[in-house]
């Protein structure tokens, strides 16, 4: 039994104790309904920043683990890749929201996201009692990339991306292996491309692929809006595919919002049930969203 605090009264000890408990009830029915589902949650760079939610973050993982939930993280870095270049010399460049990428800026890539990000995340969520795996899709051959399209800017500008590379295969092995037995898998964006070398891939583009081969109950992906915005900035609860692309149309959904979106769209075509786009720096967003009614962010849905 835990001691009571003792410069609280009994009576607000009590009631605090009863809400707690009313609130672990009312979990009951998420956490059966995600019962040893495979949920992917793709964790961005600008929601990372910040030790303290990263804390939280880490906490909410264990939760869903011990709830019987199988949790993939797959995590981004964009912010603290542009942050080490910066420190280097070495100037951040993109087309159509992705790095350009020269042969100096990949090893950077591959030393933050598969180095220092992945094994912070992999700390947190050891911190927090979980036990977590932190791999790249190179391990295990996880996933191959072939090299990304030429994208064209300014109408007719084009630009080639350099060591940026889109998942061409993805072999769930590892994962198979890992999943179901109390080990939390965490996934850095970094690829093999076919013929040996090293691709960087849009971290969304990685999770949507692996949550697709995975074919994951919930696909959420934590960044820092509240979720897919109408024209008016307010907060769009639930879109259909078709709606996500009229949306794109008409420009309502731009930058960095357009590789997200369409991510989703692959990973719902390859058989996720749900995909969630919300605001990983609000406290326990994962929670939230998964284990009460309110619900937050996005949902999209087939
Ligand atoms: N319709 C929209 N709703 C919400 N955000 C949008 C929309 N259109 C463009 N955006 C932009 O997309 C950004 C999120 O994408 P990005 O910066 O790539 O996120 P992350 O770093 O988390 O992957 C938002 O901060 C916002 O500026
Ligand atoms: C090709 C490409 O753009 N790769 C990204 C990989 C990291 C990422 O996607 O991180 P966020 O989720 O924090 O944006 C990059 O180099 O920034």
């Amino acid at each position: 039994m835990s001691e009571p605090v003792m410069n609280e009264p009994l009576s607000t000890q009590v009631s605090e104790a009863q809400l707690q408990a009313e609130v672990l009830a009312k979990a009951l029915p998420h956490m059966q309904r995600y019962d040893d589902a495979i949920v992917v949650v793709k964790y961005g760079g600008h929601a990372i920043s910040g030790e303290e939610g990263a804390r939280t973050f880490a906490q909410d993982i264990v939760l869903l683990e011990q709830s019987g939930v199988n949790p993939v993280v797959v995590h981004g870095g964009g912010p603290q890749i542009g942050a080490m270049l910066a420190k280097l010399g070495i100037k951040s460049e993109f087309a159509a929201g992705l790095r350009i990428t020269d042969k100096a800026t990949v090893e950077i890539v591959e030393m933050v996201l598969a180095g220092s990000i992945n094994k912070q995340i992999v700390g947190f969520i050891n911190e927090a009692g979980g036990k977590a795996i932190g791999l790249c899709g190179k391990d295990g051959n996880m996933v191959r990339a072939r090299k990304a399209n030429r994208v064209v800017v300014d109408n007719d500008h084009v630009v080639d991306l350099g060591f940026v590379g889109e998942p061409d295969t993805v072999d769930t092995t590892v994962l198979d292996q890992i999943l179901g037995r109390e080990l939390i898998p965490v996934l850095a964006p970094v690829a093999a491309a076919v013929d040996g070398g090293t691709y960087n891939v849009n971290a969304d583009t990685f999770a949507g692929a692996i949550a697709g081969a995975l074919g994951a109950k919930r696909f959420l992906l934590l960044t820092d809006v509240p979720g897919v915005l109408d024209k008016n900035k307010q907060l769009l609860p639930k879109l259909t595919i078709a709606e996500v692309r009229a949306l794109i149309a008409d420009g309502t959904i731009s930058g960095g919002m357009i590789p997200k979106v369409e991510t989703c769209i692959y990973a719902l075509e390859a058989g996720v049930e749900g995909v969630v786009i919300l605001d990983g720096k609000v406290p326990h967003a994962v929670l939230l969203e998964l284990l009460t009614d309110h619900g937050a962010g996005t949902l999209i849905t087939r």
